[in-house]
């Protein structure tokens, strides 16, 4: 994998067989985080292999933590001996998620310095929330030069109001608040299921938390945290990617390792707009039949349609029949892929938060080019479908998110190459 890869694809008229979900990328960094509360050597599996994944572990070794990687998806952390509280900008800069250490350093070294995340190719997203929560739970916060430092005598529990049910923001307050003295309730939180298993993994080290994966959870803070060994949660949005893989190829394909209530507002939409899906435990398979009925999508926190699912969505709207508008209410800056999706020969225009999809009959294969993790997926799915060859550029914004994607997607007999250039 390297920075200069891209992926060269030629259409495939019909994806079968079956694939293994990963373990899920936004579950495991808010959990890599958590390890840093207890003294001594934690073991999560199913970790997925993924250069967000290696840049967080590069950020726990840097604090002090010695990780290692076994490379079969087992990552350990021994966090006995904590010796720095500033991450380096080189490392944080890479990746946003980095900033969910602040949490767990806050709790337990009393003081964290970060630089503060600048904006990214889906939006601005500032990290205030995560802050107020902090400075309600007693922590003092100082901003300069680009970084923010955060420091406590102790923390306090307190009641919490998001102004907005924000994954990290709940994730951070959450890592704060197990340690804090006395309850603090979180309310308006997010419900995602990433966030139900940072508080299992939480609870397995020690922590009393109830109400994760609701918008409302409450925490009794407690004194001590013990390592443990704990498995992440499969991937929904990977598994929701295959899914489309099977719709947009006319395809049979079997998904095992799947949530089925983590899956269910992307289940909902395509059997709505024609596909046809099977659930049986935790595998789902899904076959396309070629003709879909275009329909209207609105992203919203869990349980409503993902935001992370959205550019894939509409690689699959632009060759259904009738017209679609796609809202995106999550990230402001969430359509980049629309263009290039439209040099692929799909006719969708953008105006403000909504994007108007016709659909046409084929896409044609193009150059283009990932601008983030999800449009690049997007990309690829549609590359698929598309007429002749596609070749998608910058799919290292890939390599964040998707464990060994083209692999995956020639077990069940597409045409993808990762080519360096
Ligand atoms: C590593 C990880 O888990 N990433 C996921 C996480 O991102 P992330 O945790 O960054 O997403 P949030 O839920 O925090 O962001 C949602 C919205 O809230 C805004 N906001 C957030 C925090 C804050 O302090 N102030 C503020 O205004 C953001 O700019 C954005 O518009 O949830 C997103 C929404 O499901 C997903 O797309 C990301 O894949
Ligand atoms: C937006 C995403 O991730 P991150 O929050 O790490 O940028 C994503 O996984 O689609």
């Amino acid at each position: 994998m390297g920075k200069k890869d891209k992926f060269i694809i030629q259409k495939t008229d019909r994806l079968c067989g079956t694939v293994e979900v990963s373990g899920s990328k936004n579950a495991a960094i808010p959990i890599l985080a958590a390890t840093l509360l207890a003294e001594g050597k934690s073991t999560l599996n199913n970790v997925p292999g993924l250069t967000d994944i290696t840049v967080m572990c590069e950020i726990l070794n840097c604090l002090g933590a010695r990780v290692s990687f076994d490379g079969a998806n087992n990552v350990t952390v021994d966090a006995q001996n904590l010796d720095h509280t500033v991450a380096p900008y080189d490392l944080t800069s890479k990746m946003r998620g980095s900033f969910l250490v602040m949490g767990p350093l806050l709790a337990r070294m009393k003081k964290v310095r970060l630089s503060l995340p600048g904006g990214c190719p889906i939006g601005s997203r500032p990290v205030d929330l995560h802050l107020k929560g902090f400075d309600a739970l007693g922590a003092e916060i100082t901003k300069g030069f680009g970084f923010v430092e955060v420091t406590c005598k102790k923390l306090v529990g307190n009641k919490i109001y998001l102004d907005f049910p924000s994954v990290g923001a709940t994730e951070n307050i959450l890592m704060a608040a197990v340690a804090a003295e006395g309850v603090t309730t979180i309310e308006n939180a997010a419900a995602e299921p990433e966030i139900a298993d940072l508080a299992c993994f939480l609870t397995s080290m020690g922590a009393d938390i109830s109400g994760a994966g609701t918008d409302s959870i409450t925490v009794h803070g407690v004194k001590t945290f013990q390592p443990v060994e704990y498995s992440i949660m499969p991937d929904r949005i990977e598994a929701g990617s295959f899914m489309i893989a099977s719709a947009i190829t006319n395809g049979d394909i079997t998904i095992n390792g799947v949530i089925p209530e983590h899956i269910k507002p992307l289940t909902a939409k395509l059997c709505e707009i024609g596909a046809e899906i099977d659930v049986n435990g935790n595998s789902l398979r899904i076959r396309g039949n070629g003709h879909y009925t275009a329909t209207d999508v609105k992203t919203l926190p869990f349980p409503g349609f993902p935001t992370d699912m959205q550019a894939q969505m509409m690689s699959l709207l632009s060759v259904s029949d009738g017209t679609g508008i796609v809202t995106e209410t999550i990230f402001e800056n969430r359509f980049m892929h629309a263009q290039e999706l439209c040099r692929m020969g799909a006719n969708i225009k953008v105006e403000g938060h909504c994007a108007v999809i016709e659909g046409t009959p084929e896409l044609t294969g193009a150059k283009v080019v990932a601008s983030d993790l999800r449009a690049g997926a997007a990309l690829v799915l549609a590359g698929l479908n598309a007429k002749g060859t596609t070749e998608v550029l910058d799919i290292y914004h890939i390599d964040r998110g998707y464990e060994n994607l083209d692999g995956k997607l020639r077990s069940l007999g597409a045409d993808i190459q990762r080519v360096s250039y």
